[in-house]
Formats: structure tokens, sequence, C-alpha cells
């Protein structure tokens, strides 16, 4: 059977106890998992109007001089994500981690036409390196706050559903994931993708961002009407299925973290964004493009063996255990 869409799943009636609905949902979400490794989350009970309003700021930071953002600047290790990174600076990689490889694929290809900010959710004490790195406030007044009440509502909806449903579906305790992620390092990105000629993109000279998987435990993912965000088919590989915005549902996605520590069981899917297809009333140009992931990954210092259930006499464990902070520090410096 191909798959060809990607599935919906309706949190409205998950509720605190293991009722047959929460059973019902955590069952579907994780099948979704299981099968095509994303899914639109409805009625997560994140309120529109943050995530609107995330979308506000994005966009007011995004119109700031360069300059201005220069003074929050990305550090030019991988690992250390955090601030203002500029167009053209990074380009994701896929699974490749050596040097000399990462610069042999670079050669030649454009880097991702894409500017972006990131933000740790100072849940937790950062790590050192880690901390975040903020414009001065009065270059943009109450930005920082309503970032961090942004970060700190995905991570209600994270460790109260999100997880708790995923646990269910698969079995396990309601709360198996917890221990591993209440002090595990969140961290939200604004992405802006700016306008440029639709040529460009057809050409292959721009590309917005290049196919790739995420690394941590998963991502919860808004985006605006634009369109472009693409989904490695779970049955045909190669071919890309469209992923178009839909209005208050987030785009969520098993990262590679989540797929290594249940040995395989849950995808992390291959994704891109391409430019939307062409309109011919904005005269040859792609409009620009606004989307806001927010990471979910482990706390660093935990280290992982295989989830319960994905392993027996008839799948045998795949991979050793791994150090949460070790695996991400590694996909990370391979993104620089
Ligand atoms: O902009 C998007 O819709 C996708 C972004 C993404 O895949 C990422 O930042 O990992
Ligand atoms: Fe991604």
């Amino acid at each position: 059977m191909s798959i060809d869409t990607i599935p919906i799943i309706d949190f409205a009636k998950f509720g605190d106890g293991d009722s047959p609905e929460s059973r019902d949902i955590g069952k579907k979400f994780y099948e979704a998992c299981r099968d095509v490794g994303f899914a639109y989350l409805i009625n997560t009970g994140i309120p529109q109007e943050k995530v609107d309003g995330m979308f506000e700021w994005s966009a007011r930071f995004f119109k700031l001089p360069p300059e201005v953002k220069k003074k929050a600047p990305h550090p030019p290790e991988g690992w250390k994500h955090r601030g203002y990174s500029g167009v053209g600076v990074e380009q994701v990689s896929q699974m490749v981690f050596d040097t000399e490889e990462l610069a042999a694929i670079r050669k030649g290809k454009f880097p991702d036409f894409k500017e972006s900010f990131d933000i740790g959710d100072e849940t937790s004490p950062a790590r050192p390196g880690l901390e975040n790195i903020w414009l001065p406030e009065e270059d943009l007044p109450g930005f920082r706050e309503s970032a961090l009440d942004y970060c700190r509502t995905c991570r209600t909806f994270q460790m109260e559903r999100l997880l708790p449903a995923l646990s269910i579906g698969m079995g396990l305790d309601r709360n198996f994931f917890h221990e591993y992620h209440k002090n595990g390092e969140n961290q939200l990105r604004l992405l802006h993708y700016p306008e440029a000629p639709a040529d460009a993109f057809e050409s292959g000279e721009k590309g917005r961002i290049g196919a790739h998987t995420d690394f941590g435990t998963c991502t919860i993912l808004f985006q605006d009407d634009v369109g472009g965000l693409e989904v490695e088919s779970p049955t045909e590989p190669g071919v890309f299925i469209s992923a178009p915005p839909i209005r208050g549902a987030a785009v969520f996605n098993i990262g590679d973290f989540l797929m290594r520590w249940s040995n395989d069981t849950l995808k992390s899917t291959i994704h891109r964004v391409r430019a939307p297809p062409r309109k011919a009333d904005v005269g040859g140009m792609t409009r620009e493009r606004f989307s806001i992931p927010y990471f979910v990954g482990a706390d660093t210092k935990t280290t992982v063996d295989c989830i319960p259930g994905c392993w027996g006499p008839d799948k045998p464990k795949k991979y050793e255990p791994i150090n949460a902070g070790e695996y991400i520090d590694m996909r990370m410096n391979a993104t620089y």
C-alpha cells in the first residue's frame, strides 16, 4: 500500500487518565510515528494566539537591519546552536561526519537560502557554551520574554500530552519518557526563507532547506501559509509528498535519536523545503516563508539503551547504549 498523505492526530480527547480515548489517540499516534514518522497534530492545546504571536515576533526580528541581527551572532562551532545565522551560513548534511567528506559534498553546492535564530528554552541551566545569545533588550523589547513563554507552552504540551500519548501507544508506562526529558535541552528555531526569483529555485541555484532528518527526540513545527515542506514517502524512497500548511495544526516528526533509541521502530523521515508552486501573480518572485520548529531533546546527561518492547528474540538490539549529549553534538558539528 502506498502512503501519500500525512496522518492527522486529534488530541482533543487526550486526557490525564489512561482512558479508552487516550489509548486510541496513543495508538494512532504511535502508528503514524512507526509508519510515516510525520503527523499533523490538531487540538494540541497550544493556543493559536501564541503561535500567531511568535510568527509576529519572528517577522519583526528578521526585519531588523543586518547589523542589528549580527549583535547576536551564532558562534562558529556547529554544536553551539544559539543566536543568529545569516543567509547561506548553514547547510544541512545527511549523516556525514567526516570533515573532508563534508567539504567535498558542499563544494559546488549552494547553501540553504534561509536565515535563522536559535534559542535554548532555559528550562534548566544551559551547558557551558550553550547559553542563549540575545539581542540587547532595547533592540527588540519583549522578544526574549515572549520567546521563552512560547517555549514553555510547547514544553507543557510535550510533557503532558505528546510524550505520554506516544508512551501509551507503545504500550509503555504513561511517564516512560518523562525522566529522560524533564531536563531535556529543547531548542526553538525561528526560520526565515527570504523572497527570491522563482527561476533561481527552479534552476537549482537556490534551495530552501536540503533533504535531511532531525537529530533529537522529535520536532513540533508550525509553518505559515506559503507551503513548500515535503516529506519522503515512507513507501517510495526518493519520492517526496507535500506537507501543506493546515491552519492550527502542528507538523510533528520523529528525530534520529528516538529512531535509534527505539531500535528503528519509530521512523525519522527525510524532509526538505522547496519553493512552493510558482504563482503568476507575484511577478516571478517566490514569496518569503516563515516557519518555527521546536526541537525536543533528551537530557544530555542521560544514556539510553533500547526502549522496552522494541527488541526481543526476533528483533535483536541494533545499537549500543548512547549518551544523548554526545549524540547531539556529533550531529550538530556536521551541520556547519
Ligand atoms: O521550514 C520548515 O518547514 C522545515 C524546517 C526543518 O525541517 C528544520 O529546521 O529542521
Ligand atoms: Fe527538519
